[in-house]
């Protein structure tokens, strides 16, 4: 098995939009100067006129610092939201890479709730807990500076004051980040547990299972509400620890300076006694001294949301089986380039843009295979075959035998652990297998049909001609007269509004309408058909594979007979009867 470590991109933190917060903040400090100096020109008499200039000059300040703050917010949020981006999509692409039968991948609903609804939690932690980590060591340390030649002892109690604040932050946000990280698991789990549930309604509803369901689903709801509680009593804690501590910061200094300026204490200054303006000037700074460490703590839980999101996002993205030529370590484009295997809806095929060559169909050679799923017993060893260029072949066998294991290890849905197969000539491996899958189409046990017109759900976004390709498709998959398979018919959740025969064929007119298909691997595509949609269905198949080389997998000995050869995977000889 391969598997590959991921590392999320870094966020590069942009310099100039953090400083020029950080600037902003420190703008309070000429303000508080020229307030003080006005309100002891106006003490001493000079009336309000001489308070004019310097209050013009606190709103022209307070105007700069709003703008600065503002533009900074505006370019971090901009960072913010595109490392995002850059970080869905480098999970999305992962996710796309993981085999469709690695048992380990995350589930449906737990997926998007990582990527659509926990991953936002990162946009407030980049835009707000790192500038407010920056200011929170930048601003205090200018305040206190600016203190300190005036008092000592003010400065002093700012200084004791201040570690307090982050000490108790720490011990208080280690417990944060845990709650946050279980507070998210559980969402996605909840998240997970009703898609599947919803999935499977009419499941529960005809075996009377709705009121056991629904309890279920209340517990967890109520698991979640604890955890929800949890997380928010420890930001309330915090708050109430920072609050505490600055308010009684704030107070010390407030009372020093009081008695200082009515002559009580007369110590604690340089010179002789504090004049009304230098306390007035240590009052106005004391609050904005802690006013970055309140912000601070104010964005802790953005912080341990934000982490508990980047995590949920890295799990998404990390380990488990790759895809065949999916890229080791994560060589990921996140657009998907030519690279990228398009998984889903039963079909699998590569991107291609060319036309269809004009080429033999492919010889498939299997040559001492070897595979296990992980902790279990080979399910191939040794295992070699050829199949003939234009070869339809039945691969039969008892259920769990492996036929769909080994045309997943055809089309390098999963890797081969020895041994080799080569699609015409060519080794499937790491750099051929996104060429190669290009010939393939696959059609998996289980189409999956999307809520969406029945044009849609054959083009499937591909680059093919909707109108004529889609009609002709329809008609070559034996739809053609079906009212319900028009292309415009919008189909419903899980392919409401067509039969399960009818479903099947339109999963083969995806593969009809890719033409550049030469090697068509087809997983039971008569499984619980009545024996004349079975025929119907065959009849499609056997149309659509003229000129190809076909690998069917099927219990249905009448399909098997219409191929041209069989190999039954239980005994493992081959070939075992040749028709052709
Ligand atoms: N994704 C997987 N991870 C681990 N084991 C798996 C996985 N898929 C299948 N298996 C196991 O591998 C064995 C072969 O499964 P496979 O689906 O290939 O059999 P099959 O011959 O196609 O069966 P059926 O005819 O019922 O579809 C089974 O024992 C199955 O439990």
């Amino acid at each position: 098995m391969s598997s590959a470590s991921v590392s999320l991109p870094v966020f590069a933190v942009p310099r100039l939009p953090a400083l020029v917060q950080g600037a902003a903040a420190l703008v309070w400090l000429p303000q508080a100067a020229l307030l003080a100096w006005a309100v002891q020109g106006m003490v001493e008499g000079a009336g309000w006129r001489a308070a004019l200039l310097p209050a013009a000059a606190v709103l022209a300040l307070g105007v700069l610092r709003a703008l600065a703050e503002a533009w900074g917010a505006r370019a971090m949020y901009a960072a913010a939201r595109s490392h995002l981006s850059a970080l869905r999509a480098h999970a999305v692409a992962a996710l796309a890479h993981r085999s469709p039968l690695d048992r380990d991948r995350a589930r449906s609903g737990q997926a998007a709730s990582v990527l659509a609804e926990q991953a936002e939690a990162v946009v407030p932690y980049l835009v707000r807990f790192q500038p407010a980590r920056w200011k929170s060591v930048l601003a205090p340390l200018a305040i206190v500076a600016a203190i300190a030649p005036l008092s000592w002892i003010a400065a002093l109690v700012l200084l004791v004051a201040a570690p307090l604040i982050p000490v108790f932050m720490a011990l208080v946000g280690m417990g944060a980040q845990a709650a946050s990280r279980a507070h998210m698991v559980e969402l996605g789990g909840m998240n997970a547990f009703l898609l599947d549930r919803l999935r499977g309604l009419a499941t529960l509803r005809a075996l009377g299972a709705v009121d056991a369901t629904a309890t279920r689903l209340g517990d967890t709801a109520q698991s979640l509400r604890r955890r929800t509680m949890a997380v928010l009593r420890i930001a309330f804690l915090s708050s109430a620890v920072l609050e505490l501590f600055s308010a009684l910061g704030v107070a010390m200094v407030a009372v020093y300076i009081g008695f200082s300026l009515l002559g009580t204490l007369d110590f604690g200054a340089w010179d002789t006694r504090l004049t009304l303006a230098q306390g007035l000037f240590i009052l106005l700074l004391a609050p904005a001294f802690f006013e970055p460490l309140r912000e601070l703590a104010a964005v802790w839980h953005d912080k341990a949301a934000g982490e508990a999101g980047l995590a949920g996002l890295r799990d998404l993205a990390a380990g488990g089986v790759m895809l065949v030529g999916a890229g080791d370590g994560l060589g990921l484009s996140a657009g998907g380039g030519a690279g990228t295997a398009v998984v889903g809806a039963g079909v699998a095929v590569a991107e291609a843009t060319e036309a269809a060559p004009s080429r033999m169909p492919p010889v498939v050679d299997v040559r001492n295979l070897h595979f296990a799923h992980a902790g279990e017993q080979p399910l191939f060893d040794d295992f070699s075959f050829t199949v003939r260029p234009g070869e339809h072949v039945a691969l039969l066998g008892a259920s769990g035998v492996g036929k769909t294991t080994l045309l997943a290890l055809m089309a390098g849905l999963l890797p081969a652990q020895a041994g080799e197969i080569r699609v015409g000539g060519t080794i499937l491996d790491h750099a051929s297998a996104p060429t190669l899958r290009r010939r393939m189409a696959w059609m998996g046990q289980r189409p999956h049909v999307f809520t969406a017109p029945v044009a849609d759900n054959i083009t499937l976004g591909r680059p093919v001609e909707a109108g004529q390709a889609v009609t002709g498709a329809l008609h070559l998959a034996g739809l053609g007269a079906v009212a319900q398979a028009r292309p415009e018919v919008m189909l419903g959740d899980g392919g409401h509004g067509l039969s399960g025969g009818e479903a099947v064929r339109l999963a083969l007119a995806r593969v009809a309408v890719w033409p550049h298909a030469d090697l068509l691997l087809v997983d039971e595509p008569t499984a619980h058909l009545d024996s004349e949609t079975a025929t119907r269905v065959t009849d499609a198949l056997l149309a659509l594979a003229r000129g190809k080389t076909m690998l069917v997998a099927t219990h249905d000995p009448v399909l098997a007979a219409r191929l041209h050869r069989a190999i039954d995977l239980s005994v493992r000889i081959t070939p075992q009867r040749s028709i052709a």
